[in-house]
């Protein structure tokens, strides 16, 4: 239902539109039919053979405009379904940038993939058939069978009552339609992800001689959605015959009936061909009906995945109302007493961290691996919200700034810099979308990328490739370094980000990361030591909170975690 909910009013007229031009076809047949009606009660009553031209003049005169009514509805229902694709893929895009990236990836990327492109793609049947088949068949049904009621009331309701069960009865077979449906829904996004798995993994899976296997397993996922199809489909069939047994059962309830009351008098000769004729045009918009049911197959369990996406509540809710008034200078930042444990996870990510850093200060947090470090940047972006804690900008709470401004303070960069599909150019404007010509310029030259991009066949209008693969892992660092010049936010997030460079690029690299932390408060994080020396201040995690701090000198005289960490390191590299 919020598949529909979210539509706009353009659309709804259209749709409307549709179900009116299905109508009027039905209109058609049911003019047809007391046509002839007519024109039999004519034959067999009288000889007079003018009286059987204005029906045949008029017969023919509807079979024309049915034919001109059926084009207009068919080259209509593809532009309402293209519409109404559009407005639920965009939808689906505000729901994605609304969940965010902590609740987004609780998901498989090729099951959001599939949903994303063909899910909606699937809807098509359902959308342009399906949905205003069901309208305009239950409306035209009725209204045919009112006409017969006028003429005879008990044939008439009988009529009335079989058509209606014929969709009804479907109800019946729909729990076993929505558990094969969910089956489906779920072999086919396995199969999809898995496919994607391999496809981005090939080079790892050749290097370890297992493609051959993964492949296997491929063939026996594709086995599976094939029985899960083939279960849906047998599913559907069965609920579609039980309607169908409506029509045959309804049409010789009204002949004998009909014919009963032509003998016992209560209804004329011309009644009894009126019958029969419109009898047969309340159950044909059920037969329409049936041919939709069976194009939206996959349609509906599509659906349910669309809208699963669609009722996603955002993890992090942007209650705020009032941007701040932001000062130029590097704020304070504290964190007070911080738990948070991933909803996946039984164990505490954090559990009673708690840290302060003055105006324009660089802190290194360090820690083994699973400490806690990146969670706390995580928290800091609002991707989720603290189970308990909190944490203050200028002592002001986190929650109280809108979502915007918040990240809009804050500049990243990270391990694994994300480069769009894309030019230089684009990837770098991402950060200032207004940037002039110039401050791309500067940012580059003091991201240190001023020697390298003019080398690139098309400078800053290079096309970097999906995640910037046609880039080394050093030239992907300056572009996020320029990049975060170029956002000058007041707060600056290192997350690690010389671990994936080698040690020629890295001071160059360190240099430029030096330039870019002037004036900013700064949070390093940091699993290779040697990059958090230049910190005004270390801080060692350990299990979600902080058990050191102090200089390198210090904590190496303490000879506690961070004094093992250093031992470690240097012993790893001797
Ligand atoms: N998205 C997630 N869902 C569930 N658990 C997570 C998620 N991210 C991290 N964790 C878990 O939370 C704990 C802290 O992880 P975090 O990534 O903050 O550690 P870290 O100190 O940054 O580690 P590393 O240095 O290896 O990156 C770990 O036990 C980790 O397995």
């Amino acid at each position: 239902m919020k598949l529909f909910l979210g539509l706009r009013p353009r659309s709804w007229v259209e749709i409307a539109g549709l179900v009116g031009l299905m109508l009027l076809v039905t209109a058609t047949y049911v003019g047809q039919g007391l046509m002839i009606a007519d024109l039999l009660s004519t034959v067999f009553s009288s000889a007079d053979i003018a009286g059987l031209a204005t029906p045949l003049v008029v017969i023919g005169v509807l079979q024309v405009l049915r034919i001109a009514l059926i084009v207009v509805r068919d080259s209509w229902a593809p532009r309402v379904s293209a519409r109404v694709k559009e407005a639920v893929r965009e939808g689906l895009t505000l729901k994605l940038m609304e969940i965010g990236p902590g609740q987004a990836q609780r998901m498989r990327t090729g099951d959001l993939q599939s949903t994303l492109v063909d899910s909606v793609e699937l809807l098509d049947p359902l959308l342009s058939r399906f949905v205003p088949t069901v309208l305009a068949s239950v409306l035209g049904s009725c209204l045919a069978a009112m006409y017969v009621i006028a003429v005879d009331p008990v044939v008439g309701l009988v009529v009335l009552a079989c058509a209606l069960l014929a969709p009804l009865s479907k109800l019946a077979g729909e729990k076993s339609i929505r558990e094969r449906g969910s089956r489906w829904t779920v072999s086919y996004r396995s199969m999809y992800s898995e496919s994607l798995d391999a496809v981005q993994g090939m080079a790892t899976l050749k290097a370890f001689n297992a493609s051959g296997r993964r492949g296997r397993e491929l063939i026996e996922r594709g086995e599976a959605f094939c029985r899960d199809s083939i279960g849906l489909m047998v599913a559907w069939c069965g609920t579609s015959s039980i309607g169908a047994l409506m029509v045959p059962i309804g049409t010789t309830a009204a002949v004998g009936l009909g014919a009963w009351h032509a003998a016992t008098g209560s209804v004329s000769v011309a009644g009894l061909f009126t019958i029969l004729m419109l009898t047969r045009e309340t159950f044909r918009p059920m037969t329409e009906l049936e041919a939709a049911y069976h194009s939206a197959y996959y349609a509906i369990p599509a659906g349910r995945a669309v809208a699963d996406v669609l009722n996603l509540e955002p993890v992090v809710k942007d209650t705020a109302t009032t941007a701040p008034e932001w000062p130029c200078d590097p704020p304070g930042l504290e964190f007070r007493d911080l738990r948070f444990c991933y909803p996946t996870r039984r164990a505490p990510a954090l559990d009673g961290f708690n840290l302060v850093i003055t105006p324009g200060e660089r802190v290194a947090i360090v820690g083994r691996s699973g400490a806690g470090k990146s969670t706390i940047i995580g928290l800091l972006m609002r991707y989720f919200d603290t189970d308990a804690g909190s944490i203050r900008i200028n002592d002001r709470d986190i929650r109280e700034l809108p979502l915007r401004n918040l990240r809009s303070m804050i500049g990243v960069v990270s391990q694994d810099t994300y480069l769009f599909h894309g030019t230089v150019r684009d990837n770098l404007l991402l950060a200032r979308p207004d940037a002039t010509d110039e401050e791309i310029r500067r940012a580059v030259t003091a991201a240190q990328a001023a020697d390298f991009i003019p080398r690139l066949p098309r400078g800053l209008d290079t096309v970097v490739g999906e995640r910037g693969l046609k880039l080394s892992g050093g030239e992907r660092q300056r572009i996020a370094i320029a990049r975060a010049l170029l956002k000058d936010a007041p707060v600056l997030v290192l997350d690690e980000p010389t671990s994936s460079i080698d040690a020629a690029n890295e001071a160059e690299i360190t240099q430029a990361l030096g330039d870019l932390t002037l004036g900013r408060t700064t949070i390093i994080i940091a699993h290779r030591l040697s990059t958090v020396r230049g910190a005004d201040r270390i801080v060692v995690m350990e299990s979600g909170r902080v058990v050191e701090f102090g200089s390198h000198p210090d904590l190496v005289a303490r000879k506690g975690l961070y004094a093992e960490l250093v031992a470690t390191q240097a012993g790893a590299l001797a």
